[in-house]
């Protein structure tokens, strides 16, 4: 499924908070949303996912918008991963991810196969499958948010949306979320993440998209988007760079003065 957005903008108490934002996100791409705190990621995520209606602008999927679409047919082809998770503390995981089913079933209908086999593909993806019968509540945060990851996974959605799905993972399993999303995207899925973590974003995303302030500074290669200039203006910091593999990387290393990073 395609999204475009066009001419997207929003103000919260009439301070603007996005303006003049313009994206299509396609099948099969990896798309990394980077920007500083309150740059207006979360925001642009829920507009695209259709939780918040614009204050202009449109956004269409596969060129028509959400309400000529129906509900049930986007929550069955969009999945979104809200940010800090959504948290049912007493809920067992199983039944968490099996939530995301619900596009799928029809009222009161038990799992279908293919529901079961979704929801143990997704614990597996996300190495939560020794979760299934722990409650939420008695979960680790990194354990919960790999649990609230495969409730987004078992929708088998054509596109995910993710807002800062590597909180709380550990570095083993922030490598293992980023390979298992380039996996999703190759395998034709649209996948869109919010992230903190350049060296990551710049590694494993397709394209990076770099919000500042609420307009889009840059849109693209991550070896475009993380150039000096951009990451001094967007975050105020300096990297350091490095090659491994044949892999570019980039080390966030200091922070400028307001100055410096305006020069
Ligand atoms: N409901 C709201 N009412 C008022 N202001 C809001 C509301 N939602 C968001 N904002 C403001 O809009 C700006 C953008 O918020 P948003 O959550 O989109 O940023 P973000 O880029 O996701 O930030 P972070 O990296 O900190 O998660 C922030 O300044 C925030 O305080």
């Amino acid at each position: 499924m395609r999204i475009e957005a066009n001419g997207i903008a929003i103000a919260f108490d009439g301070k603007p908070i996005l303006s003049g934002i313009d994206l299509a996100l396609r099948p099969g791409e990896l798309v990394g949303l980077i920007g500083a705190n309150g740059a207006g990621k979360t925001t642009l995520l829920r507009i695209l996912a259709d939780l918040l209606p614009p204050a202009a602008g449109t956004v269409l999927y596969d060129g028509k918008p959400a309400r000529t679409l129906g509900r049930r047919a986007l929550a069955q082809r969009l999945a979104f991963l809200a940010q800090g998770g959504s948290v049912q503390w007493q809920m067992r995981a199983e039944a968490v991810v099996a939530l995301g089913r619900l596009p799928h079933r029809r009222p009161f209908a038990d799992l279908t196969e293919a529901d079961r086999a979704a929801i143990s593909n997704a614990f597996a993806a996300t190495d939560a499958s020794a979760f299934r019968e722990r409650s939420l509540g008695s979960l680790s945060g990194g354990e919960r948010m790999r649990v609230l990851l495969a409730r987004a996974l078992a929708v088998e959605a054509e596109m995910l949306l993710a807002d800062e799905p590597l909180v709380g993972l550990d570095p083993r399993h922030q490598l293992e979320a980023m390979a298992l999303f380039r996996r999703i995207a190759a395998a034709g899925t649209g996948v869109v993440v919010v992230l903190h973590d350049l060296s990551l974003a710049g590694r494993f995303c397709d394209r990076l998209v770099l919000l500042e302030s609420g307009r889009i500074l840059a849109d693209g290669p991550p070896a475009t988007v993380l150039d000096d200039d951009n990451l001094a203006r967007a975050f105020g910091i300096a990297v350091a760079r490095g090659k491994r593999g044949g892999e570019d990387f980039v080390l966030p290393w200091q922070a400028l003065t307001n100055e410096e990073a305006s020069r």
